[in-house]
């Protein structure tokens, strides 16, 4: 083999540069231009461990292999339903999660002539600045950053939601967090302010579920439909084997990804705005359809807006518009908000990023969604299967 960079490759290489110098010593001091600014290094489990601890049950494969395809053939125009992604802006506590899950899943189970509905269990949070970063950078909430311990909640959870006979989505952020839990995650985010991102972009051409990417948080939407074409494409990258060894990854693209308009400067959900994103996406070639985030800068982060922006939503959707296949929604146990305080306690079921619409809120939305599609839809192929 003709290695470029032996000394043997006949001057090809970088070798050939470097003259033959007696061997450093391996103590030779390079600290004083070598990560100078990191503070502390810690280990990381492996996502082998974590899923020999922690392995899915023969059921949770099957809910994440039939729920993913389910979310396909949504994408694919082979079934006629709705995908709501609904559930808390943030995970923070395991019980109060699996209290929502179990509401969730008598609903989801209640409309699933019309809605597929994924639990938004979401662990990792972009931030404008700074701010707590979730339940696996922080799972205790106290900047100890449990990392290892977060990796393991976040598992734990989707096993247990898993286990109710409800699929989950969640954002991915961080690029090495998908080797410990992607395995149960039947569908996928890339955020606003990641969408653009060539790493996120390679990510997802090799995630296994479908993938919504988010508009800019300036609202272009050219930046997702450039994200779903880069994502359909296969790519070649570095990152992380499940035991926890830096590989070269090769990817085959991913033809299951998708809009989501989340607003920007101004909301984005309206009939005209769904127009000027499917145009933009007929003109790249892709499918014409759209999540709607009722949330974010489409309620201007009011979170009782969600319920307005959800209302028109359903009118489209009841109209007949079937490029509307999405809708997300931020909801928990009870509405609002709550500052993470250091040594005081949460209120229960309340938000600790976004603010949320209550559960008792949420059924109405959910109903209007599935009534909406029980109006406007047509040719509906697959009845309530997951
Ligand atoms: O959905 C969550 C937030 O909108 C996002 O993480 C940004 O949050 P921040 O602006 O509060 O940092
Ligand atoms: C961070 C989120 O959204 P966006 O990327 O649209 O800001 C989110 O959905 O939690």
């Amino acid at each position: 083999m003709n290695r470029t960079f032996s000394p043997e490759a006949g001057g090809a290489g970088i070798a050939s540069h470097v003259p033959h110098a007696t061997p450093q010593p391996g103590t030779h001091d390079t600290t004083r231009i070598d990560d100078t600014r990191i503070k502390a290094v810690r280990p990381l489990i492996t996502p082998a461990l974590l899923q020999e601890w922690l392995p899915a049950s023969d059921d949770a494969q099957a809910l994440v292999e039939s729920s993913r395809a389910a979310l396909s053939r949504v994408l694919h125009g082979e079934d006629d339903r709705l995908i709501v992604v609904v559930g808390p802006c943030s995970i923070h506590d395991h019980g109060q999660a699996m209290e929502y899950a179990k509401a969730l899943k008598a609903q989801a189970d209640r409309l699933s002539a019309e809605l597929v509905v994924v639990m938004r269990v979401y662990f990792e949070k972009p931030r404008t600045t700074v701010g707590w970063k979730g339940y696996i950078n922080d799972p205790h909430l106290d900047g100890s950053f449990a990392i290892n311990e977060g990796l393991e909640m976040a598992r734990k959870l989707l096993l247990d939601v898993l286990a109710l006979g409800l699929p989950v989505g969640t954002e991915f952020l961080d690029l090495l967090s998908p080797q410990f839990i992607s395995d149960l995650v039947s569908w996928g985010a890339i955020g606003a302010r990641t969408t653009e991102s060539q790493s996120h972009r390679q990510l997802a051409s090799g995630l296994s579920c479908p993938v919504g990417f988010k508009n800019g948080t300036d609202g272009g939407v050219k930046v997702a439909s450039d994200a779903i074409l880069a994502a359909q494409a296969p790519h070649a990258f570095m990152g992380m084997t499940k035991m926890g060894q830096a590989a070269i990854f090769e990817t085959r693209g991913n033809r299951d990804c998708h809009v989501i308009l989340r607003g920007g400067r101004q909301p984005n959900y309206g009939a005209a705005d769904v127009d000027a994103a499917c145009s933009l996406l007929r003109g790249a070639g892709l499918r014409e359809q759209v999540m709607i985030d009722v949330s974010h800068a489409n309620s201007s982060k009011q979170h009782r807006r969600q319920i307005e922006v959800a209302a028109d939503v359903a009118a489209q959707v009841a109209a007949g518009d079937s490029r509307i296949t999405g809708v997300m929604i931020e909801s928990h146990l009870r509405e609002g908000r709550q500052d993470i305080v250091p040594g005081q306690p949460l209120e229960a079921g309340v938000s600790v990023t976004d603010a949320c619409i209550g559960f008792d809120q949420t059924v109405p939305v959910l109903e209007g969604l599935a009534a909406a599609k029980g109006v406007g839809g047509i040719g509906r192929s697959i009845s309530s299967e997951y």
